[in-house]
């Protein structure tokens, strides 16, 4: 099957079920979830704490396998994928941005990309990464001599480095003030239109919505409503 166009879904989730435990503690974390994302789109995933947002970004990137049901990626079938494979998935197609950025304090910020660079199939030179969240004046700095939106920044370059296909992030300003979050969406969101890259975000906030292609609500491990936006906002139209 040839790689999905513009448009084309490039994950899909058919009722997908996540229970941890069993008996009386089980936890359903996700009940069924049936949803498509295209290949490009910028979709949040809004929802109170523990209604699944996280589980649900974690097997759509290869991090946790669904207890039932399906997700694919293009043609390739995640459920039921041993670890080897959702290692290569990840590997290869997949960045992540959490809450806390990750770095290696040892390391500088050009030395914390290259760590991803030197081991993917098709990197981006370390300071085309660095130049897209507008950190090359920072390049030869540590991440203590940084504030908390530098450093995510860099937690973004090193994801993008590798040219994943998917930006998936957790939550990525929830540690950030206000005008920093919006610094880091800014660069989330040119990411996504300038590479292309189709990127997933979780938030509690629901006026980061705004910059979406797609707001999904997840509530009680099920998808409760999905809204597409009149108009994608920029970082800097919204406010809370
Ligand atoms: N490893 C685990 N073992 C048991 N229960 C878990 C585990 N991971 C998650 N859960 C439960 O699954 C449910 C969904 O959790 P999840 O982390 O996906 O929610 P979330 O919407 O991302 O929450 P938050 O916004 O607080 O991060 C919660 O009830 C959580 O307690």
């Amino acid at each position: 099957m040839a790689p999905a166009g513009p448009g084309e879904p490039v994950l899909r989730a058919r009722a997908l079920a996540k229970t941890y435990g069993s008996g009386a503690s089980a936890v359903y974390a996700l009940r069924s979830v049936d949803l498509e994302i295209a290949r490009g789109e910028f979709v949040v995933l809004l929802g109170a704490s523990g209604s699944g947002k996280s589980t649900l970004l974690n097997i759509l990137g290869g991090l946790d396998t669904p207890t039932s049901g399906e997700v694919w990626f293009e043609d390739h079938a995640l459920h039921g994928a041993g670890d080897e494979a959702l290692t290569a998935y990840r590997r290869e197609h997949v960045g992540f941005v959490f809450q806390f950025y990750n770095l290696i304090p040892s390391l500088t910020v050009a030395e914390n990309v290259a760590l991803v660079t030197d081991i993917a199939a098709d990197p981006m030179p370390v300071d085309e990464a660095l130049a897209l969240v507008a950190l090359m004046p920072r390049r030869n700095h540590f991440p203590s001599q940084l504030s908390g939106g530098e450093q995510q920044r860099v937690a973004i370059a090193r994801a993008i480095a590798k040219r994943p296909q998917l930006l998936l992030c957790d939550e990525p300003t929830g540690a950030l003030d206000y005008a920093t979050g919006k610094l880091v969406l800014e660069v989330i969101a040119r990411i996504n239109q300038e590479l292309g890259t189709t990127a997933v975000v979780i938030t509690h906030n629901a006026a980061i919505a705004g910059m979406a292609d797609r707001v999904v609500r997840v509530a009680d491990g099920r998808i409760a409503s999905v809204e597409v936006p009149a108009r994608r906002l920029t970082p800097a139209e919204l406010s809370w």
